[in-house]
């Protein structure tokens, strides 16, 4: 088999205080993140929302301890695969590739390179897919590998989403049982699923899985788990102006507090390691939101991370992989009669039809602010709440 890479992708975060602009100007300056009819608008519109949002998510950084946990955590993760897959009788070197920070997927890229990995396992940390998670970092790696003759010649193939593996539904149904079992009644908890959002067009428009998945991961974890609880799905984490995946998370708590509902664990579902969306968007600022709408009790469940079971799932996955026909990038790129894990007809890497519509209004609304924000100094995208 030669040389055995595994490519982990995820979306990295500032490790410092002094990360926070040049990580979000990465983030926005991404089309699958924010999109945009005039590729040329796109930075500057990345600048000016990055400058802009700074301060407030820097505040956010500085509440969890100054910077994102996400590296530390991955590196954790790629070790222990490293080590279970030796278990396995799986030489492997495994490599980390961020999306917008450190360890860039271009660096990784160049350790693949230079290590001359002849077979290789592209690995997303998300569970499930997204156009604007796996499926950009998915984009840029078509991007690298079409300009480069040397990447075309390691034989690859990409794992696009798992999350109906058995492993991992295991490991999740087990933390949720844990903590259910610390409740003084652990069948009178509601189990709350949080979800990270995406802007409705996404799934609407432009044909993302996401919200398809997502819902169905949900409805296997319940099963695996077995208990009696009743349930509720919402997304959590919105920005900016447009309408995303709902009931949102703060409204469906609310909601749940107006119930009666008591007693709240919440399951974090779209993402494998603690970061920023769990240390504080959930364990601060919902939990705030669920005291004082009478939720006296809030729990949450902590993050796979290097759970075991979890782990050991990942390891069994590459193994699956490196026997399993090859599904390579040039083919999710341009899914035709051959992959059928996109939305056929729907699904395009460039812009769409429906795409068009949205880019056009986000544009207007960029250009507008663009304006209004550089004469000002404020505009419409602080009262629409972008900035
Ligand atoms: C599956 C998980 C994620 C999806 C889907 C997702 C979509 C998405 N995110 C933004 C905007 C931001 N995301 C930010 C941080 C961030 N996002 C995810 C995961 C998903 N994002 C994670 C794990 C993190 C945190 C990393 C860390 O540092 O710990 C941020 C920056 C933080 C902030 O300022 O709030 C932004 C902004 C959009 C617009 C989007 C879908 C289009
Ligand atoms: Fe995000
Ligand atoms: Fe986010």
């Amino acid at each position: 088999m030669g040389r055995v890479g595994v490519l982990l992708l995820n979306l990295g975060g500032p490790d410092q205080l002094e990360d926070v602009r040049p990580f979000l100007y990465n983030l926005f300056s991404d089309p699958e993140i924010i999109r945009l009819p005039f590729p040329w608008l796109q930075k500057p519109l990345a600048w000016l929302i990055a400058n802009s949002r700074t301060r407030k998510s820097q505040e956010n950084y500085r509440q969890i301890g100054g910077g994102s946990p996400l590296r530390r955590i991955t590196e954790e993760q790629g070790q222990a695969l490293q080590a279970e897959l030796q278990q396995k009788g799986q030489e492997a070197q495994v490599y980390i590739g961020m999306r917008y920070w450190y360890p860039f997927t271009e660096e990784a890229i160049a350790r693949i390179k230079r290590d001359g990995v002849d077979r290789l396992v592209i690995l997303p940390l998300y569970p499930q897919f997204s156009i604007s998670t796996s499926g950009s970092s998915f984009r840029l790696l078509e991007k690298i590998w079409s300009e480069d003759p040397a990447l075309q010649r390691i034989d690859h193939t990409v794992i696009t989403s798992w999350y109906k593996r058995p492993g991992y539904l295991r490991a999740m149904a087990d933390l949720i049982a844990q903590q259910l079992d610390q409740f003084e009644n652990p069948d009178a908890v509601h189990i709350f699923f949080s979800a990270h959002g995406v802007p409705l067009s996404y799934v609407e428009e432009a044909g993302d899985p996401y919200q398809r998945e997502i819902e169905e991961c949900t409805e296997l974890i319940l099963r695996t788990l077995n208990r009696p609880n009743s349930h509720t799905l919402a997304y959590q984490s919105r920005v900016g102006p447009v309408e995303w995946l709902r009931p949102y998370t703060e409204d469906a708590i609310a909601e749940l507090a107006a119930q009666g509902v008591q007693h709240l664990l919440v399951v974090p579902i779209s993402f494998v390691s603690e970061h920023i969306e769990t240390l504080q968007e959930i364990d601060i600022e919902y939990r705030e939101i669920a005291e004082e709408a009478g939720i006296h009790n809030f729990q949450r469940v902590p993050a796979l991370n290097t759970h075991p079971v979890f782990i050991n799932d990942l390891a069994e996955m590459v193994v699956d992989a490196l026997n399993s026909p090859n599904l390579t990038l040039d083919q999710i790129a341009r899914p035709a009669e051959t992959t059928k894990i996109y939305p056929p007809e729907r699904w395009e890497w460039g812009m769409t039809t429906a795409a068009e519509v949205w880019n056009g209004r986000l544009a207007m609304l960029g250009f507008l602010a663009l304006l209004v924000e550089l004469i000002s100094g404020h505009g419409p995208l602080h009262s629409l709440g972008l900035l």
